[in-house]
């Protein structure tokens, strides 16, 4: 078997000396190209788990290791994207979708890159607007866009559209997962939106809170790889995904349909 993209191994966190821990002994794999999604309620530890991975923290205990290489800091292979875009408001989208190639070194590519991946993300026409006058949904497209033109291995999500409309949602949860899996770029998401999880995920981990550990690792493999929240095969998958939450006392059957 290969040896997986990303391998967390018993990681346990307290941000203080004696103080309470926020995650014990999590320990899971991730494979080249997968998308995982992980869940739990607010306060489980979802967002210091992806710190911890994404080097931006150091663990209390245990590892990560990216390609079998123990993460200690941050690096241009892998990007997070936060619930705000942090775009520098004074620039173009073209501009600020420029920045991950120009940091890198890759000036001269820039041009072409940056095209193409407006266009991926659906913003071709709006590459010389300045990023103030665009939507929060638009926002997150470029702040997608800059991610991409890192050609990160893994994008890593932190409750990335949750400032978003119902239905700029929908259609980013959507077409991020087309994006990742047209690229070959493995998903890491944190999420306490089950659908979303549902939406972008070939599996998910449920997470306990206090302290955060994983609770349940639920495959959705079956699933089409294009995804619609209203595909009975999905909803029945959100509704595994609840029991594993312990939202519902009984597991679905296939056929059940699970309203929103
Ligand atoms: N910088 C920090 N210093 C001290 N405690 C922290 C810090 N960041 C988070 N915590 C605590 O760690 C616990 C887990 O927080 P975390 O943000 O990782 O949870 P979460 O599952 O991502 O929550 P949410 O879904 O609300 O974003 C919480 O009890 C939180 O108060």
């Amino acid at each position: 078997m290969p040896a997986p993209l990303l391998s967390v191994q018993n990681l346990g966190h307290r941000y203080r000396h004696r103080a309470e821990l926020v995650l014990r002994d999590v320990s899971f794999d991730v494979g080249a190209g997968e998308a995982v999604a992980v869940v739990g309620r607010s306060g489980c530890g979802k967002s210091t788990l992806l710190h911890l991975i994404a080097g931006l923290a150091q663990p209390t205990a245990g590892t990560v290791h990216i390609h079998g290489e123990p993460v200690r800091k941050p690096s241009a292979r892998w990007v997070v994207m936060f619930q705000q875009p942090l775009l520098y408001p004074w620039m173009t989208a073209f501009e600020n979708t420029a920045l991950g190639p120009r940091f890198a070194g890759r000036r001269r590519e820039a041009p072409k890159l940056v095209g193409d991946l407006l266009a991926l993300v659906n913003m071709a026409d709006y590459a010389g607007t300045n990023v103030q006058r665009l939507s929060g949904g638009q926002q997150q497209r470029i702040a997608l866009a800059r991610s991409l033109a890192a050609q990160p291995e893994i994008l890593m999500l932190d409750e990335p559209f949750s400032a978003l409309d119902t239905f700029t949602r929908r259609a980013l949860q959507v077409e991020v997962r087309a994006i990742a899996k047209r690229l070959g770029i493995t998903l890491l998401l944190v999420t306490h939106d089950i659908d979303e999880a549902v939406l972008m995920a070939d599996r998910a981990l449920v997470m306990d809170a206090r302290p955060g550990r994983i609770r349940a690792d639920l495959a959705f493999h079956h699933l089409p790889d294009e995804r619609a929240i209203d595909d009975p095969a999905v909803q029945f998958e959100r509704g595994r995904l609840l029991a594993a939450l312990g939202e519902t006392t009984q597991a679905p059957q296939p056929g059940d349909f699970h309203q929103i």
